[in-house]
């Protein structure tokens, strides 16, 4: 059995949930307030500026070449693949990049890259792939299963969302996250395997309150004149 389906057993309940989440349902039906994805596209713009250093690590703790070409492939992807995403929706509010990289990150986002960063930071290769793992593999979940419910697009705001997160380029990139971890927990004792699993338990507990804090436009509980 692979490690990754030893994990879909460990998260298919959360993930799950997301799909019910009405964050996730308002993307598919294109009925989610337009504010609401202003927020997320925000807090996600410089959750992904964090999200590129995990990969930049990765490469680092490489064991070797093809595993350092791994992770630099998913940090090309996330950099100029999916963050193209959200320089073009941003273009089509008026919202400059400049503005997108003022966002302040909110407490749940802050929380959660500081989770994967200080993990990353501390572990092997193998804790950054599994550090990774939840985001890419959630989303192209969340992107196909919105595609395979909603086959009719052409009026829904969130339609590039929806084809990015379920196309090519990215179930590719996804596909990369999986072999990494497959292949960096190869031979592990269960000991360790059990450690990486937690990780993936809750960056998935994570990804679900990232839905939960764009929902609500949530930032800090006490909101200060910065
Ligand atoms: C919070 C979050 N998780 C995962 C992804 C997919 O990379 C994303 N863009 N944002």
């Amino acid at each position: 059995m692979k490690f990754t389906d030893r994990l879909w057993n460990s998260v298919e309940d959360i993930w799950n949930g997301y799909l019910r989440h009405p964050f996730v349902t308002g993307l598919g039906d294109g009925t989610l307030e337009v504010d609401k994805f202003k927020h997320w596209l925000k807090q996600d713009y410089v959750y992904l500026v964090e999200y590129s250093r995990l990969m930049a690590i990765g490469a680092e703790k490489a064991p070797d070449l093809q595993t350092m070409n791994m992770f630099s492939e998913m940090l090309h992807g996330t950099l100029f693949g999916e963050m193209e995403l959200h320089r073009q929706y941003a273009a089509s509010f008026d919202i400059e990049e400049s503005e997108l990289l003022k966002t302040e990150p909110s407490a749940v986002n802050t929380a959660y890259t500081s989770y994967m960063l200080n993990h990353a930071q501390r572990g092997d290769a193998a804790a950054v792939a599994a550090c990774l793992l939840a985001c890419a593999w959630s989303y192209n979940y969340i992107g196909r299963a919105l595609a395979d419910k909603n086959p009719d697009l052409e009026s829904n705001p969130y339609k590039q969302w929806i084809e990015t997160y379920s196309g090519k380029d990215f179930s590719e990139l996804n596909g990369t996250a999986m072999t990494l971890l497959n292949e960096l927990a190869d031979g592990k004792p269960e000991r360790e395997l059990a450690q990486l699993e937690e990780i993936v338990v809750k960056t998935s507990l994570y990804e679900y309150m990232f839905w939960d804090m764009c929902e609500t436009q949530e930032e800090w509980p006490v909101q200060l004149n910065l």
